[in-house]
C-alpha cells in the first residue's frame, strides 16, 4: 500500500514541471556540495606578515583546523573591522587561489567611541605606549576592548564568512615583556596583569583571538570540510 502510494508520488513528481524542476535543483544542490567539498580539499593558508599573530594562532589551533601560513602584508581598506577583514579575505584568495583565513585587530578606546580601532597598528608605530595613554589623559574613563575580526574564504569566487571575538579591559602605563604589539597597555578585565604579562597560555585562554577561533573551529567543524595537508598538489 506504502509503495503503491510512493509511486504515485514518484510519477506526480517526474511528470509535473515543478517536480521536475525541484528533482533538477536538489541534484544541482548535490554537484554544488561536491564542488564545494572539492574546492576545500586543498590547504587553508592563513595570510599574515605578523610573526607573532602566526604564533598565537598556531597555538590556540593546535591541529584543530591543519593550515599553512603565507607571510603576505596585505593592503588594508579603511572601514569597519568585519569589512576590512572581508576584504583582506578576497584580496588573500586571489593571491592564494585557494581557501584563505586572514584576520584584522582592533584596540578600541570607549572613550574615544571606539577609535584608534582598526588604525591601532599606525597610532602604535608613531605614538608609541606612551601617545597611546596620553590619548585618555583628557578622560576619566580608560575603558577599551580588543577585537578580532577572522575571514574565512574558500576561494576567489567565494564570499568570505567573518568571526568576531572581544575581550573588554583597560588601557594602564606599560609593563611586561614588549614583544607584541600594544600587549603591555592592555589589562583584561578580571585580571590584575597586562596581556604582556600573563603567561602565553592565560592570554591564549580569554584573549580577542582566541573567542574568534573558536567560532572558526566551530564552524570547521560544523561544516565537516576536508582538509589537505599535501601541498604538492
Ligand atoms: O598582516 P596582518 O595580519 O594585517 O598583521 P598586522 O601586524 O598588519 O596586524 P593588523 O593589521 O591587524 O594591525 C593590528 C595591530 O595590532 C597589533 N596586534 C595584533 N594583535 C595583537 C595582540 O593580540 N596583542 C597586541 N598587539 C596586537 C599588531 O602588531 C598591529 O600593530
Ligand atoms: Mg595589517
Amino acid at each position: 500500500m506504502a509503495l503503491a502510494v510512493w509511486h504515485s508520488l514518484l510519477r506526480i513528481i517526474t511528470r509535473s514541471p515543478v517536480g521536475r524542476g525541484l528533482l533538477f535543483s536538489l541534484r544541482e544542490q548535490k554537484i554544488h556540495m561536491a564542488a564545494i567539498r572539492a574546492v576545500v580539499a586543498r590547504p587553508v593558508t592563513f595570510v599574515t606578515g605578523n610573526a607573532k599573530k602566526l604564533e598565537e594562532v598556531k597555538a590556540i589551533l593546535g591541529q584543530s583546523v591543519p593550515f599553512q601560513s603565507l607571510k603576505l602584508d596585505l593592503p588594508e581598506l579603511q572601514g569597519e573591522p568585519e569589512d576590512i577583514s572581508k576584504e583582506k579575505a578576497r584580496l588573500a584568495a586571489l593571491q592564494v587561489s585557494g581557501p584563505v583565513l586572514v584576520e584584522d585587530t582592533c584596540l578600541c578606546f570607549n572613550a574615544l567611541k571606539g577609535l584608534p580601532g582598526p588604525y591601532i597598528k599606525w597610532f602604535l608605530q608613531k605614538i608609541g605606549h606612551e601617545g597611546l595613554n596620553n590619548l585618555l589623559m583628557a578622560y576619566e574613563d580608560k575603558s577599551a576592548y580588543a577585537l578580532c575580526a577572522f575571514a574565512f574564504s574558500l576561494g576567489p569566487d567565494t564570499e568570505p564568512i567573518t568571526f568576531l571575538g572581544k575581550t573588554p579591559g583597560k588601557i594602564v602605563p606599560p609593563r611586561g615583556p614588549n614583544d607584541f604589539g600594544w600587549d603591555p597597555i592592555f589589562q583584561p578585565d578580571g585580571y590584575e596583569q597586562t596581556y604582556a604579562e600573563l603567561p602565553k597560555e592565560e592570554k591564549n585562554k580569554i584573549s580577542h583571538r582566541s573567542k574568534a577561533l573558536a567560532m572558526v573551529k566551530s564552524h570547521f567543524a560544523e561544516a565537516g570540510y576536508t582538509f589537505q595537508t599535501d601541498t604538492s598538489l
